[in-house]
């Protein structure tokens, strides 16, 4: 009998104009637009194999938020991770990477949630303000993964959804289907 395909809820949150629409533009579609459309919010759907196994990944693209922005609720009941995205060339919105999670964290009532940590405009080195070493840092401290990746280049992109199965998947037990530590998913 085929393995059952196995769905999981993925939202992608940042500060604005920091590339999410086009990092899952280019995952989705495989293509990169230059101008920059501000996103109200778009679910993708798309299947992928890791280690074997089907996923059908149900893809959430957010609008950019800022300190004062509140959580909206979609983003924190019923997904099984994280895709947090920053810009290499903006250290304002890789600060904003700690707020969002401490967010998610504080709005689910738990310790940990599935993360990757995604520095993305990895083609735009030469106005780096972050360094690797300081992503580096601070998915260790949040227990999350981590990549850099231009979705111009289309560099990575796939990596950054695969970590983020990775990091829900490493949290589940067994054939389990919901996350254990993560009360705030209802399905
Ligand atoms: N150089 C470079 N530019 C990028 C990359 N990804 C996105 N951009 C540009 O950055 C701008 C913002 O990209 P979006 O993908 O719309 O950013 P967003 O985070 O979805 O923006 P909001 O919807 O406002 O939150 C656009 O002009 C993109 O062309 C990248 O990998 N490299």
């Amino acid at each position: 009998m085929p393995a059952e395909v196995k769905r999981r809820k993925i939202a992608v949150l940042g500060a604005r104009s920091v590339g999410k629409s086009s990092l899952v533009k280019q995952f989705i579609e495989k293509q990169f637009i230059d101008s920059y459309y501000p996103t109200i919010e778009r679910a993708y759907v798309k299947g992928i194999t890791y280690k074997g196994n089907e996923y059908v990944l149900e893809i959430f693209d957010t609008a950019g938020q800022d300190e004062f922005s509140p959580l909206n609720a979609q983003y924190a009941i019923g997904i099984h991770g994280y895709v947090l995205v920053y810009s290499i060339a903006s250290r304002n919105s890789f600060e904003m990477v700690q707020i969002l999670r401490d967010k998610i964290i504080d709005y689910c009532g738990v310790t940990d949630i599935p993360c990757v940590i995604a520095g993305a405009k990895s083609d735009l080195d030469s106005s780096r303000q972050v360094q690797v070493s300081e992503l580096e840092k601070v998915a260790e401290t949040n227990n999350a993964a981590y990549v850099e990746t231009s979705a111009k280049d289309d560099i990575n992109v796939g990596r950054v959804f695969q970590l983020c199965v990775q990091e829900i998947e490493r949290r589940l037990s067994g054939n389990q289907a919901v996350p254990q530590a993560n009360r705030c998913l209802i399905q």
